[in-house]
């Protein structure tokens, strides 16, 4: 299997194209071998590049451990990228179909090289039942949630894929091994949640460590940065534009007024190769 190794912040995927001809390989069940860091490519999940009929392409993500995800913020930075950079698809505002509907990635090229990425993510949905989440009312704004006898505040929201924010005084003490997955399983999630913890550093810049949704501690989380984003203007802690530190670099965010959340970063191809198995 051919395959290009790409990553946004240090978020990485095996991105692997079957536009023009589709395979019949399992990637729920490649994925933990594949993404393996010591026994595989190693990879926080694996893009699949495919044709669409609604959209300019179709884009899936398959999680480390095998389960499918709606969406992907980093990834459909790098999913870009590579569609304009390979000629799949020589256009700067693209279409692409995912399960969690059709995403707009706008290209910021020079000469022929990609250099960041601008997505339209859509609107966040607070509807516990869009989450999904078991708790009743509107919506999860700092509402308590109790883990191994300790109180958290957590506001919850569909950003195509399930998140929770949880604020703290310092990101770099959470015990993210420890909490992250506790959260993540809590019963209140029946499709689980992806973890983020947020230190506000002024009205304009927050710290994101994210806990991901079948693929644990990730370097950085594009759909977890902007619901951290949001979480923290509906909150009154900053306003609707702020940037996202992460381990490996920054994302801009910007909650417009319309409800959108446009998303713009980089994303990079490190190598390519071939994988027999
Ligand atoms: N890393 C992603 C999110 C990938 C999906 C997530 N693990 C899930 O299952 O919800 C991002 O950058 O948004």
């Amino acid at each position: 299997m051919h395959f290009v190794k790409m990553h946004g912040l240090g978020n990485d995927f095996i991105v692997v194209d079957e536009f023009n001809a589709q395979s019949d390989r399992d990637y729920n069940k490649l994925a933990p071998m594949l993404c393996d860091r010591h026994f595989g490519i190693g990879a926080d999940g694996i893009i699949i590049v495919l044709p669409s009929d609604i959209a300019d392409a179709r884009m899936r993500i398959v999680n480390a451990d095998g389960s499918e995800a709606e969406m992907c913020g980093n990834g459909i930075r790098c999913f870009a990228k590579y569609v304009y950079e390979s000629g799949i698809i020589k256009k700067q505002v693209l279409s692409v179909e995912t399960l969690a509907g059709i995403m707009k990635p706008e290209l910021f090229v020079e000469g022929d090289e990609v250099q960041k990425v601008k997505v339209d993510m859509g609107k966040p949905d607070f509807e516990p039942g869009a989450i999904p989440a078991f708790m009743p009312g509107t919506r999860i704004v700092e509402r308590p949630l109790e883990v191994d006898s300790q109180p958290y505040a957590i506001t919850s929201m569909s950003m195509g894929v399930p998140h929770t924010v949880i604020f703290v005084d310092d990101v770099d003490e959470v015990d993210i091994i420890g909490l992250g997955p506790k959260i993540e399983k809590h019963p209140i999630f029946p499709k689980k949640t992806n973890v983020n913890f947020v230190e506000v550093l002024n009205d304009h810049e927050i710290k994101v460590r994210t806990w991901e949704r079948g693929a644990g501690a990730t370097l950085a989380c594009g759909t977890g940065s902007c619901a951290s984003a949001v979480a923290a203007a509906i909150t009154g802690r900053t306003g609707r534009a702020v940037t996202v530190h992460l381990i490996a670099g920054q994302l801009e965010i910007r909650w417009a007024e319309d409800d959108t959340v446009f998303m713009t970063g980089p994303a990079a191809k490190v190598f390519q190769g071939d994988i027999e198995f």
